[in-house]
């Protein structure tokens, strides 16, 4: 038997190999994508070998596992990342800085007063300012900038190849573009930001506790307003 797959990533020769298992998507005439599974597998009959090559459409399958991966990773409100998500990416991201002794920053925002947003005009108008200040901030951040949920009305940011001074003024344009936005229910809304990035000796925690710890010092002096702290600055505890 010889049978050959035609896939986008060319052609593949099913008398070639045995025991194999892969899977290649294809367009279908109507132009919907179609993933197939191949497995191979030979057997001896009369001194003959017979190669038997199994296709099977696992369209529907690989649809339910990334439906599976995009609520486990993403936020429901707001479609960014959740905070499970962005611990991943963030860990990642502070290995591969410190290995390559590159700067990353890490930037924590909270939006001011919330808990009146939703006092006065209810939760469902207090979601809506939620997905609209994500929005803002989405469309004022790099591609390769990482913007997650970290719970409640707290949002964190990770920023690659970016040292405390250009940090700083990334927070001031998201800062701005939040402030700047004429929201609907309440018209004005503002947020606090806290700025820090990576040192030489930074795990995990200790980096998140002190973007939290600059966000801290923004609510404490006003809101509205972007802090800083350096990894030298001496830890609150
Ligand atoms: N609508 C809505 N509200 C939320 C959500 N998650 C958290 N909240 C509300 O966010 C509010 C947070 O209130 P606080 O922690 O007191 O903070 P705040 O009023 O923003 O005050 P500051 O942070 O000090 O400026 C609470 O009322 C929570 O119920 C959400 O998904 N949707």
């Amino acid at each position: 038997m010889r049978a050959r797959i035609q896939g986008r990533t060319g052609a593949w020769d099913c008398s070639k190999a045995t025991g194999d298992y892969f899977e290649t998507r294809h367009r279908r005439k109507d132009g919907s994508d179609i993933t197939v599974e191949i497995t191979t597998n030979a057997a001896y009959y009369k001194g003959v070998k017979l190669i038997f090559c199994n296709c099977r459409d696992i369209t529907e399958r690989k649809r339910d596992q990334e439906r599976i991966r995009y609520l486990a990773t993403t936020d429901a409100l707001t479609g960014i990342m959740n905070r499970g998500e962005f611990t991943r990416h963030l860990t990642k991201e502070i290995e591969r800085a410190a290995r390559f002794n590159r700067p990353v920053a890490v930037v924590m925002y909270d939006l001011d007063h919330f808990k009146r947003v939703n006092d006065t005009y209810g939760h469902d108008a207090g979601d809506e300012v939620l997905k609209t200040a994500v929005a803002q901030v989405n469309n004022a951040i790099r591609r390769v900038d990482v913007h997650a949920r970290w719970g409640g009305e707290e949002f964190i940011l990770l920023l690659p190849e970016t040292d405390l001074a250009a940090a700083v003024k990334s927070a001031e344009r998201l800062r701005a573009a939040i402030a700047e936005h004429p929201f609907k229910q309440p018209e004005r809304v503002t947020a606090s930001f806290g700025v820090t990035t990576l040192g030489p000796r930074d795990r995990f925690d200790v980096l998140i506790k002190r973007a939290d710890d600059a966000l801290y010092l923004a609510k404490h002096a006003g809101r509205n307003r972007v802090e800083a702290l350096s990894p030298e600055a001496p830890s609150s505890g």
